[in-house]
């Protein structure tokens, strides 16, 4: 079965049409990534998926059961900044998602369910290379520390799908490739299924099993609210990835492949 079903989408505000008729069967752990010029509905797509903005025509299945209207503990998101909360530390924006679920239906953790979540917390923290900074607050952490952080704080959910709206976008670039192999341990690691909106070609053939991309055909001033963008590419990667298993073709740890 296809983690994520999009079938016949359509996205308008007001008169501007955004997305056009956009069909696509994402499979379970796949890694998808969007690529597409600036304003041709990348994040408007991812939030739909997310449960932030709602189709105009069509309609969106998670596991052939339609999308909850709000968004979810079954979709996770890390964004280019702003992820985590500024004002608790990296132990506790690791710990709120958790907690704040925990309170919705059986109240405030106690004891040992509290240990249990701090433990988990810390296994986290470890597993995106921030062991011993579990007190620091956000702004004592470097960017791509943050983002380490962000990608922590969204996969303590136990997300069946991750959405990463741009987010590796704002680091550096040796940050990034170690940034990129973390990514790729965790998608190998964590049943997930993840759809990225990245600008940066070689970021998604670093990282996806799927590259797609949405292009407006018709882009003539007086066209433009029209007609919507369009998937206009839809690439497997070869040879394919499949999660859990690293190929023969996948770069060594801390190598950045040739586009
Ligand atoms: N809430 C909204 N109300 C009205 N128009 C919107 C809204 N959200 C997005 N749009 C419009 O939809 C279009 C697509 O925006 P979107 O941010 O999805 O593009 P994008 O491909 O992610 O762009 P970028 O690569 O620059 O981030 C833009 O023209 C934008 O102005």
């Amino acid at each position: 079965m296809s983690a994520i079903s999009v079938e016949n989408v359509w996205k308008e505000y007001g008169d501007q049409v955004v997305l056009e008729n956009l069909s696509l069967q994402i499979a379970d752990r796949a890694f998808v990534a969007l690529v597409g010029p600036s304003g041709c509905g990348k994040t408007t797509f991812l939030r739909m998926i997310l449960g932030q903005e709602r189709p105009t025509r069509g309609r969106i299945l998670l596991d052939g059961q339609p999308l909850p209207p709000e968004p979810g503990p079954d979709r996770g998101v890390v964004y280019q900044r702003y992820s985590v909360f500024p004002h608790l530390t990296v132990g506790g924006n690791v710990m709120l998602g958790p907690e704040l679920r925990g309170a919705r239906l059986t109240g405030r953790r106690f004891g040992a369910a509290r240990r249990r979540l701090a433990d988990e917390a810390r296994a986290m923290i470890a597993a995106v290379g921030l062991a011993g900074s579990e007190d620091k607050y956000p702004a004592q952490l470097s960017g791509g520390m943050q983002q380490r952080l962000a990608l922590a704080q969204a996969l303590m959910m136990r997300p069946r799908v991750l959405l990463l709206d741009e987010p590796f976008g704002a680091l550096d670039p040796g940050i990034r490739a170690d940034i990129h192999q973390l990514m790729k341990r965790l998608w190998n690691e964590v049943p997930m299924t993840a759809v990225m909106v990245t600008h940066d070609l070689r970021e998604a053939f670093t990282l996806a099993t799927r590259v797609i991309a949405l292009e407006r055909l018709r882009d003539r001033p007086e066209e433009r609210e029209r007609y919507g963008a369009r998937i206009t590419r839809d690439i497997s990667i070869w040879p394919p990835r499949v999660a859990g298993q690293r190929t023969s073709f996948d770069p060594p740890e801390g190598a950045e492949p040739p586009l």
